[in-house]
């Protein structure tokens, strides 16, 4: 019996009632005798699909590999948990699970390896060949990207670096070399944080040159995207020819960043991602005529100019440069947005926070003796300041700390044994080909590395401020660890900073309503290792009360 066909089928909202008019007992009887000879070919069917099913998604599990945690869902619960929590579901597992050193997830026929010891996490960065970042970076080139198929096979060349990244050539690692010699601390880092500070300075002064007393009331975060989206990329593309001056550029880089996991699936991508597939399409399209204009890279920055000829050398068609270019504003913006939105907020919410802080910077500008020079002008130095004032760097460490969500990415090049030098000398076997993660935000909550104020925000926690120990580097996650450390760790400190300073010195900052701050939910994104505001804050913003009269504000580094 069918009771549901019998009675009644509801189909979204149209309800079919077949239950009492004569004319339909015939088709009843038909669909019940039908259904009678149909059942024990279907269950059997239904039978055998579930156990392929299963025996095609099971992966052989050696006992000898770090402990394997099921699902109470098969097959894809793992999966429906990472869609939901994103990189915060390993913690919620570990948490569940009493946070063993390591431990196995397989998710459909692969099998992803979550370190939560610090000890086993520094092993596997010291073996970093094997624990390899590259093959993540290939996938992100392949399917983001797009790039071609000639250049695909350059950048997947010599995948162990056999002789190291330092020695190694070939497009992938002169590429990646070319990125962290511009940015290594020293003459480079000072040269690119100069221009950044000028170019942030200068849209600043285009907001809100003259002085003024008026409220500007704007979408805190939506303000500094778009802010630091034009400084960062005049930065590094030039003011004059930057690519993502052009709104249709900007908004379609963007709209590849909301729609980045679906873009990722390569699925389709003009019907399954239409709007993240369409802002690629643009994107590549302005890059591609900077790149064919060719008088933009004369006031480039060092790191664009050393990448372009590079990929020039291994002849890299202009439209594949476009698209790695998709890669470096990715890697330039999508985490520096989100820190300057906490540390704003943060700072500004915070009433004693923001006085503290504000001593200590006007203290710095009387010690160099630059304000008074001038009544309308003031002169400061961020790196000066930034020196003076450990709080706020403190602060900024803090704030990416407590908003990281990163899980870094490896993959097993080689099957490969660690031992938990911490857990009684415990070794596990690491599969060949299986992925690796170390998730931050279960190392930043962790009483053990941080002390028992591991989940409270602390602005002084970093540094030697208010007699706090120093922390030991390998808990900080922030940037990632071994072969695969950001590189532009050193060059985001200084921009999150500049900011900062700009904004401490020159404006008021409240919220529009009634005057009280509320810190907004957060959520993960996959290509983002800094946690973003789920909801937009409104505030207003006006020239600091006692320093209206400073008509220029000059900021050097
Ligand atoms: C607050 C700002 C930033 C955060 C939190 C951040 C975080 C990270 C993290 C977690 C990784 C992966 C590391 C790993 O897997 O171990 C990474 C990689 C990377 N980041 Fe950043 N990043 C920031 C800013 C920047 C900036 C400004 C740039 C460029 C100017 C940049 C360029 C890169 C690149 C190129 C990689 C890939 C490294 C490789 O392939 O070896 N990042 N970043």
């Amino acid at each position: 019996m069918f009771p549901f066909v019998k009675d009644c089928f509801t189909l979204d909202n149209i309800t079919l009632d077949f239950g009492s008019r004569p004319e339909h007992r015939s088709v009843i009887d038909l669909l019940e005798s039908m259904a009678r000879i149909l059942v024990i070919p279907l269950a059997m069917l239904a039978v055998i699909v579930s156990v392929s099913v299963y025996y095609w998604f099971a992966i052989p599990y050696d006992p000898r590999q770090p402990p394997r945690i099921r699902s109470n869902t098969p097959f894809l619960g793992h999966m429906i948990g990472l869609l939901r929590y994103g990189a915060g579901y390993y913690s919620k597992i570990a948490e569940e699970c009493n946070l063993p050193p390591i431990f196995t997830l397989e998710i459909g026929r692969s099998r992803t390896y979550v370190v939560t010891s610090p000890h086993l996490a520094a092993v596997c960065d010291r073996r970093s060949r094997v624990v390899s970042f590259v093959p993540c970076a290939i996938n992100f080139a392949q399917r983001i990207l797009r790039a071609s198929r000639r250049t695909m096979r350059l950048l997947s060349e010599d995948l162990a670096e056999e002789k190291g990244p330092v020695a190694a050539v070939g497009l992938r690692v002169e590429n990646m070399r070319a990125i962290h010699q511009s940015l290594v601390p020293g003459e480079h880092l000072d040269e690119i944080s100069r221009t950044m500070l000028t170019h942030l300075a200068n849209v600043f002064e285009a907001e809100f040159g003259g002085g003024g007393e008026e409220d500007k009331r704007i979408p805190l975060f939506r303000w500094i995207r778009n802010f630091v989206t034009i400084a960062s990329t005049d930065t590094l593309y030039g003011p004059e020819k930057n690519p993502m001056r052009d709104a249709e550029v900007m908004n379609g880089f963007w709209e590849v960043d909301r729609g980045f996991a679906m873009l990722g699936l390569a699925v389709f991508p003009d019907i399954l991602a239409r709007k993240a597939s369409r802002g690629r399409k643009r994107f590549v399209q302005g890059f591609l005529e900077y790149y064919a204009a060719g008088d933009g890279l004369a006031t480039a920055s060092r790191l664009i100019q050393a990448r372009y000829e590079v990929n020039r050398r291994y002849r890299v068609p202009h439209e594949d440069i476009a698209r790695f270019d998709l890669g470096v504003c990715t890697g330039l913006l999508v985490n520096t947005i989100p820190a300057i939105f906490w540390a704003v907020l943060r700072v500004f919410s915070d009433p004693d926070l923001l006085r503290e802080l504000r001593q200590s910077l006007d203290d710095e500008m009387i010690a160099a003796d630059l304000p008074k020079s001038s009544p309308t002008t003031t002169t400061i130095s961020i790196s000066g300041a930034i020196k003076r004032c450990p709080l706020a760097e403190s602060l900024v460490s803090e704030v990416l700390r407590i908003h990281s969500t990163n899980a870094s990415a490896r993959v097993l090049l080689e099957d490969m044994a660690i031992t938990d030098p911490s857990g009684g000398g415990t070794t596990y076997l690491l599969k060949k080909d299986s992925f690796l993660t170390v998730p931050s935000a279960l190392f930043h909550k962790n009483q053990a590395l941080w002390g028992p104020s591991a989940g409270e925000f602390d602005p002084a926690r970093f540094g030697n401020v208010n007699n706090h120990q120093k922390v030991r580097p390998s808990a900080n996650r922030t940037f990632g660890s071994g072969g695969a450390l950001c590189p532009g760790r050193h060059f985001a400190m200084n921009e999150i900073m500049s900011f900062l300073v700009i904004a401490l010195l020159r404006f008021d900052i409240e919220p529009v309503d009634d005057g009280v701050w509320t810190l907004p939910a957060s959520t993960h994104h996959i290509s983002t290792s800094i946690l973003t505001p789920v909801e937009e804050v409104w505030v207003k913003v006006r020239p600091r009360e006692g320093w209206q009269d400073v008509k220029k504000w000059d900021f050097v580094w």
